[in-house]
């Protein structure tokens, strides 16, 4: 089993059925996968997305300035941090949400040390708000927090159950990769992550696994060490 994990965990994922916001029941269950795993002494570090709100890039935001939606895209990371850390503490655990963009009275900021003291003091961290900076995304401000607190493998949990050769929702006839080189995603131009989240997972040797957090018991199984979805390395 892995002794420190940075989690991905995808916000669209967490509005499950309903397509927007977050659905109830679902989120008790992935704090429950986590509490699982937390039990077994694996340090958990969880970046949590925000599409089931809002994305910069969205539709929705096409006549905004893109640093004024990217903004409103990183809040909404906060609003799925806040209610999952609810969720894990309901469990009895400890959970800190520590945000990119100062709001004191919501989250504490985010200070790499402290982070690193929570995790070593078993306690699970959320960090929230992206990297705080606009132009980037979730998966980028994942593969820079597993760096920093030295994860040993960065996971994807998301809507699909792995790497495909082309968008699985969009292209039916595109197969799934076991695994694949960072190399390989960023020639193919896949899209299941930028190339930013990519390129850094690549040259810092950052493995790197991409799974369906749909699938109930899946985010434990993957924590424990069993291989699920597609094997992201070098
Ligand atoms: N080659 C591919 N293989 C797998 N998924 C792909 C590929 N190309 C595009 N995708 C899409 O990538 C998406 C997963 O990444 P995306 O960053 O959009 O969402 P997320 O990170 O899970 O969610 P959020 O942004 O809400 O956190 C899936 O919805 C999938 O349809
Ligand atoms: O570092 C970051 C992270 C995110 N954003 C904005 O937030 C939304 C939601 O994040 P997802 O990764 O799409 O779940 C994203 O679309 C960006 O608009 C950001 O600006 N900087």
């Amino acid at each position: 089993m892995y002794k420190r994990v940075l989690l991905k965990l995808s916000g669209e994922a967490l509005a499950a059925g309903a397509g927007f916001g977050i659905d109830a029941i679902f989120i008790h269950k992935v704090a429950a996968e986590i509490a699982t795993v937390h039990a077994l002494g694996c340090q958990i570090g969880i970046v949590v997305g925000g599409g089931n709100f809002f994305r910069g890039v969205a539709q929705q935001a096409i006549d905004m300035d893109r640093v004024a939606a990217d903004h409103m895209g990183m809040l909404s990371t906060v609003i799925n941090a806040i209610a999952l850390q609810d969720a894990i503490e309901k469990l009895g655990l400890f959970c800190r949400v520590m945000s990119a963009i100062e709001m004191h009275q919501v989250a504490e900021p985010y200070i790499r040390r402290r982070a690193m003291r929570h995790l070593e003091k078993g306690r699970i961290v959320i960090f929230a708000a992206g990297t705080g900076n606009p132009f980037f995304s979730t998966d980028t401000a994942a593969s820079l927090r597993a760096m920093e607190i030295k994860a040993d493998i960065l996971l994807k949990a998301t809507s699909v159950d792995g790497i495909y050769s082309a968008d699985p929702k969009k292209d039916a006839t595109a197969t799934r990769y076991e695994t694949i080189t960072y190399n390989d995603i960023l020639r193919q131009d896949l899209k299941v992550m930028d190339t930013t989240a990519v390129s850094l997972c690549r040259d810092n040797k950052m493995p790197m696994m991409v799974f369906s957090m749909r699938e109930e018991g899946n985010i434990a199984r993957v924590i424990s060490g069993e291989k699920l979805g597609s094997l992201v390395t070098a």
